[in-house]
């Protein structure tokens, strides 16, 4: 039976949360009725997985209270009191074992609270029909989750929520690894379990996704909830004031000024004829000095595979060759060579394939500069801290001590300290893989007028984006893969939302 509008799912008080001497909730209270989206919104580090995490049972308040329908926070003290209390949570960080099944994925955590009386043949059913209505069609079940794309890996780990039924669910952004189709037809399922009364708590940095779907925003701003919007009764402006406290966004560039001249520009780096699926067109790719490239196109159309072909990875029984070229031709055939010829590259997946999770934000930072610290047999982290504080201020990270571990950041902090490692290491060429996935508007908008900056003064930048609103404010020219294969190159003049949208969709005018 579907509740009363304005029945409270979820209500907390007054939380507050410090680990050490760093406080990350202050003061933050939420109501979540049933049947809303209700998004919460903040900087990065403004204290939002934190009062996740305290919903869901995995962290408890230091002061404050809070009532999950009828379970008040006492009776909340894991994440299975929490699933109990009907909270359904998908975490910032992707939770998907690669070695095991996608069922057996889709199971963990849920047994003995939500699989009730559901049979195992009851289960696999309606896991399949959870996943062909996120997803278009349904994974191989029984296949090891490691065959997954990271998009289809977040879809899992969402359906892995919508199969405990929920009364909250939590999507602490969810959508941030997901492609445009996996997004739409999420959207759908949320509109339809608002309207049966669930209560949703929605968080995303892209005010697009906030605008279409919340019903009302709550604003953290340093841990405390410093207001309550509802929805068509605030600008973008009043919530960018919330959020940071000031008027306005720092100031970015909106695009890009410089126009280069493709002929008399140096080039820098040059693909020939490689084939990064086995049937694919082969790829010829001349990148030039102080350009930024975007690549876009539908999630798993190759573009993940052409960046690390930049980066030195052969495919297989690819030909070609990458080559760097300055007085010599250089062949980078592996990620040594990639790094040894000043080539960076910031990968999607932060946690698995750039962090260090046992080491300090220093050292993070430091891994790839450590040389220029080194004098004789002796490391100067002096060196590496006055570095990264110079570079931490560029960045606006938000830290205690660089001694603190990595691991002590809120997720967007830990992505700009990524960031900040390879500019700190004066790189010819940048590849970013959808580097401002989980950073918060200001900062994005700092971070472009970084990369703008770095391509003015020569840096040649390759940047995949899942925003396309990013490639068209940031690219010269956009690489548009579809199937393996560049299937069209639109230059600056020609892009827009719709050029790239249809491009992706192969419509338009083909290469
Ligand atoms: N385990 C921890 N130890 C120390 N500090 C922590 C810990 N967890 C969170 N913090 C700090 O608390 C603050 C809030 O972090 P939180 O992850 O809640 O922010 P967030 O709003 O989710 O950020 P983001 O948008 O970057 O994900 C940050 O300053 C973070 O460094």
């Amino acid at each position: 039976m579907t509740p009363p509008a304005h029945a409270v799912r979820l209500k907390a008080r007054s939380l507050r949360k410090s680990f050490g001497a760093s406080k990350a909730l202050q003061g933050c209270s939420l109501d979540v009725r049933a049947g809303e989206i209700h998004a919460v919104c903040g900087e990065n580090g403004s204290g939002k997985s934190t009062l996740v995490k305290i919903l869901s049972g995995v962290q408890r308040p230091d002061v404050g209270e809070y009532v999950i329908g009828d379970h008040p926070d006492g009776t909340i003290e894991r994440p299975r009191d929490a699933l109990r209390a009907g909270v359904a949570t998908v975490f910032q960080e992707l939770l998907m074992v690669d070695t095991v099944s996608v069922l057996d994925n889709l199971q963990l955590g849920i047994q003995p609270v939500a699989l009730g009386d559901s049979s195992p043949a009851e289960f696999r059913r309606r896991a399949q029909s959870v996943l062909e209505e996120l997803l278009g069609y349904c994974p191989d079940l029984d296949g090891a989750a490691e065959g997954l794309s990271l998009s289809e890996k977040q879809t899992c780990s969402i359906a892995r929520s919508l199969l405990r039924q929920p009364d909250v669910l939590i999507l602490d952004e969810a959508t941030s690894a997901l492609d445009a189709e996996s997004r739409d037809r999420l959207f759908v399922v949320l509109n339809r379990l608002r309207s049966r009364g669930v209560g949703i708590v929605f968080i995303s940095h892209r005010m697009d996704e906030v605008d279409e779907l919340a019903d009302r925003i709550t604003v953290l701003r340093s841990g405390a909830s410093v207001a309550t919007l509802e929805r068509g009764k605030f600008t973008r402006e009043d919530l960018i004031h919330h959020m940071t406290g000031a008027d306005q966004l720092t100031a970015g560039t909106s695009e890009r000024q410089n126009q280069l001249d493709p002929v008399s520009t140096h080039a820098v780096m040059r693909m020939r004829g490689v084939r990064i699926r086995e049937n694919s067109y082969p790829v010829d790719f001349t990148l030039r000095q102080g350009e930024i490239v975007g690549v876009g196109g539908l999630d798993g159309h190759g573009q993940d595979e052409f960046l690390l072909a930049l980066w030195g990875h052969q495919f297989g029984s690819a030909g070609g060759v990458v080559v760097l070229e300055d007085e010599l031709e250089r062949p980078i055939t592996s990620a040594s060579a990639a790094v040894a010829s000043g080539i960076g590259y910031v990968p999607r997946e932060r946690r698995s394939q750039a962090l260090f999770p046992a080491l300090t934000i220093r050292e993070n930072f430091g891994v790839r500069t450590l040389e220029r610290d080194t004098v004789g047999p002796f490391l100067m982290w002096s060196r590496t801290h006055l570095r990264f504080e110079h570079n931490a201020k560029k960045l606006n990270i938000k830290f205690g001590q660089d001694t603190d571990l990595i691991t002590t950041l809120s997720g967007g902090n830990q992505q700009k300290v990524i960031l900040a490692r390879w500019l700190a290491s004066h790189p010819r060429v940048l590849i970013l893989n959808d580097p401002t996935r989980g950073i918060d508007i200001n900062a994005k908008r700092d971070l472009y007028a970084l990369l703008v900056e770095l391509a003015d003064s020569g840096v040649a930048i390759v940047m995949n984006s899942t925003e396309i609103d990013e490639l068209v404010e940031l690219a010269d020219r956009v690489l548009v893969f579809r199937e393996g294969a560049v299937a069209r190159e639109l230059q600056r003049e020609e892009l827009s939302r719709t050029t790239l949208v249809e491009s992706f969709f192969g419509m338009g005018r083909s290469r």
